[in-house]
This record gives structure tokens, sequence and C-alpha cells, in this order.
């Protein structure tokens, strides 16, 4: 058991409220928040002067160690999570996909899941289960899964990845009012796949392969009309969305649109979606475009990071997220000859803390407040964790970063603390560093 903690000096920052106070931690639990802690000599002392004290990230949006298209990301459960808390993150939501279109129940993907993590985890995580399929058995073993034994509050909806992971139109809205009896969060990746797919052959059959062709047969457009859908489905089951890496700006309109009707609708942007342009895809060097294939992919228009911040500053998008989905050069090299190959993923769960606080705080657009909804109170609140993760408070577990906002990091594959030899945010220059995690 380590010794008590005193955190003296700082400014306690949580989403309501800046203050200067110290924070004393025992047992993994914050049990005082006030004026002048004296340390007694038992005592750990971390001296906060300048520094921020502020909730650990919580990243809603990872994909550890994930097979997908005959490959498995490099991030593992230990090596993301030891990225995520060089950071300054101290809890990720993945996402377990179990193979239920081939009948595997949602129990055994589960237990798949966690297998792999808990030997190697090294900071808290949840875990939103996939669904791929309605069948038969689906809405037993989503109740199954929702009990308090094990914990599920939320299930992924895949509209794009025809004939692996993507559900029907019909099937997603059967489970959605199977979330909505059992109180469960429904998560969308929205897309159209099957059009996506027809897209595919087009520019594959005129010659297009390279990674161009990716963002090609992915128009801003289909991503807006997807998130209209799966906005509208929701609506229809009654269901609580959660639309995740919204990308474009027409998504995050089709977003505003159906809240404002009344739906309750939550929209995640994404680290790379925040600093980052589709102009990537277009890059001479075939290795460095394809490093920034994801789905959806980066947006073509260079507005587009700012205005979603902006729009993360104003309430309309509510949480960041990273959807770390690592494969490294040789994985990418898969796809030369045919984009349609080339695994579909990026880097994110490091420098998710640093990226926001650059381009929100630093940039003018949000204040440090807004800065600790968007990467850990919104997202403890959403997933029924808040207060116990996301505050800085009496009886909150102890998952507390210690920010410097006036250092400067510049961000390198050479430094990263990712299992990946490239990093899509390289080169950009940080103010405002995780100098201490602390971890519960
Ligand atoms: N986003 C992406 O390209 N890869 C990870 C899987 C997903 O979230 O769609
Ligand atoms: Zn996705
Ligand atoms: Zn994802």
């Amino acid at each position: 058991m380590s010794p008590p903690l005193v955190i003296k000096n700082g400014t306690v920052v949580n989403e309501d409220g800046m203050f200067k106070a110290d924070v004393l931690v025992k047992n993994g639990v914050i049990v005082e928040v006030s004026a002048n802690i004296i340390p007694l000599p038992d005592m750990e002392l971390i001296d906060a002067s300048d520094r921020l004290v502020i909730p650990g990230g919580i990243d809603p949006h990872t994909h550890m160690q994930m097979p997908y298209m005959g490959e498995v990301t490099k991030d593992d459960f230990l090596k993301g999570t030891e990225a995520a808390v060089a950071g300054g993150t101290t809890m990720i939501i993945d996402f377990c996909c179990p193979d239920h279109r081939n009948g595997e129940s949602l129990m055994s993907g589960y237990n798949r899941w966690r297998g792999w993590a808990d030997p190697k985890v090294c900071c808290d995580y949840g875990l939103s289960v996939a669904i791929t399929q309605w069948r038969p058995e689906t809405a037993e073993q989503m109740a199954l899964i929702t009990s308090p034994e094990y914990g599920v509050n939320s299930f992924k909806f895949y509209m794009a990845y025809e004939g692996t992971l993507m559900v029907r139109d019909d099937e997603m809205y059967r489970a959605m009012q199977e979330c909505a009896k059992l109180r469960a969060l429904a998560r969308v990746h929205c897309e159209n796949g099957a059009v996506i797919k027809e897209k595919e052959i087009d520019l594959l059959a005129k010659g297009v392969t390279g990674p161009e062709g990716h963002t090609q047969s992915r128009p801003e457009e289909i991503e807006a009309e997807a998130t209209n859908r799966a906005c509208v489905l929701a609506a229809q089951a009654n269901c609580p969305l959660y639309v995740v890496h919204v990308m474009t700006k027409g998504a995050a309109a089709a977003i505003s649109h159906h809240r404002a009707q009344g739906s309750i609708v939550f929209g995640e942007p994404i680290a790379a979606g925040l600093a980052l342009d589709g102009s990537h895809y277009y890059d001479d060097d075939w290795l460095h475009a394809a490093r920034y294939v994801m789905s959806p992919p980066l947006s073509r228009d260079p507005t587009t990071p700012e205005l979603l911040m902006k729009l993360l500053a104003a309430g309309e998008l509510h949480l960041t997220g990273t959807d770390n989905c690592t494969y490294d050069c040789r994985q990418k090299s898969l796809g030369k000859g045919n984009f349609t190959k080339i695994p579909n993923g990026i880097n994110g769960v490091e420098d998710r803390m640093s990226v926001v606080w650059e381009k929100g705080v630093h940039s003018g657009i949000i204040d440090p407040m807004r800065y600790v909804s968007i990467t850990s109170a919104t997202a403890a609140k959403i997933f029924n964790i808040y207060p116990k993760k996301g505050r800085i408070a009496v009886g909150s577990d102890a998952d507390i970063v210690i920010f410097n906002p006036n250092a400067i990091r510049t961000i390198s594959a050479d430094t990263h603390h990712h299992n990946l030899d490239f990093n899509i945010f390289e080169g950009i220059q940080c103010h405002g560093v995780a100098e201490i995690t602390i971890s519960s």
C-alpha cells in the first residue's frame, strides 16, 4: 500500500470551477480538498505550484489489441494504456467486438477481451460491446451482459465495414429498442457501408488505387446522411444515442438538428479530427498518406477542425475521444495497390490531452473548466461513473493529473510510448503537458 499523498499549491480544475487548493489522497481515494493541508512525515508530497490539478483523462474510444482485417492493432492493453497514462489519461473505454454474426455470444467475446486486458492493463478500463447482427439470442445476451455482475452499459453499432462489423438498419433499430429497455446507451459509427462499397469498386475500376481513394470513396455527405439516419432510428426506438468520431461539419449539424428536436444525442469528435485535415491523403509519399487512413476519413475541409472545437465550446458536441487503433507501417503497406486493404486506424490515446489543450485552451476557444468537461467529466457522466471519476473531490478516485499549462512538448514517434513506428501528430508543438499522472 502506498503512503498518503499530498498535492500542494496547485490550482484544482473541475468542470464547474477552478480554485487554489491542496489535495490529500489515501488508499487511492481523495480524502480532503482544502487550503493548506500540512503534510505529515509519512506522507508523499508533490509540489504543484504553477500547475493545474485536473481529473485524469477518460478516453471513451479506443481499440487496443483489436483483431481486424487479418491483423491486430499494435497497441495491446499494456502498451496502449502505458501510452494513455504517459499522456494524462487514466481510463479508457475500449470496444469489444464479439464475432456475433458467426454465432459467438456477446459473453464469450466479452470474456475474450477481458482475458486480453485484465492481466496487462495499467489504468482503469471499461468495455462497450459491439453488436454486428441481430440474432434470436441477442436480446437475452444483451440483458445478461448489462447485469451488475458484468457492468456493460453501452453497445456499439457499425454502419460501415460491410461483411464484417456492419449491422443492417433493421437490426440496429431492433437492438436500439433493446438498449432503451435495458437503459443502455447506443454508440454508433455513422457511415453508409453499402454505398461506400460501391464507390470503392468504381474507384478501383477507374485505376484509383492509392490512399486518396479512401477519402474519395467516403464523401462527407455519406457521414452526414448516416448520422442523420442513426439519429432518426434512435429517436424511433426512444434510445439515447452517442455518435462516435464526429469528423465533419455535416455530421455535427445532424446531431444539432436532432438535439433541437428533443432527442438525446451526444457527439464525440476525436483528437485527430480536431488537429488534422484530409490533405494528408494526397501526400506524394504513399506511406505518409496511408498512415492517416481511418474511417470516417479526416475532413477535406481545412476549417473543420476548428469548427468542431467551437462546437465543443458551445455544447453542441460533448466530449473527446481518440479512436486509438494503431497499425504500423508494415500493416499499412498491405494496402499498396489497393486502398481498401489499408488497415483503418490512427493513434491518439497518448496525445489527446495535449492536443485538445493546444487546439482548445491555448488557442483561446475553451477555458480550462470546459477542457476538463470534454476530456473527462462528461465521459464519466455519460458512462455513469461520475463523480467517482471525472472530478477532483472528496470521495472521488485519485485519478489525477498534474498539468503544466506553460510547458511545451513536440509530439514525435521518437519519444512516444505507443507500440507504433510513426505518429500522426508528428511535429505538432503543444503547450500544456501532463507532467505527473496518478492512476488509482
Ligand atoms: N476508425 C477506424 O478507422 N478504425 C477503428 C475502427 C472504427 O472505429 O471504425
Ligand atoms: Zn468507427
Ligand atoms: Zn473506433
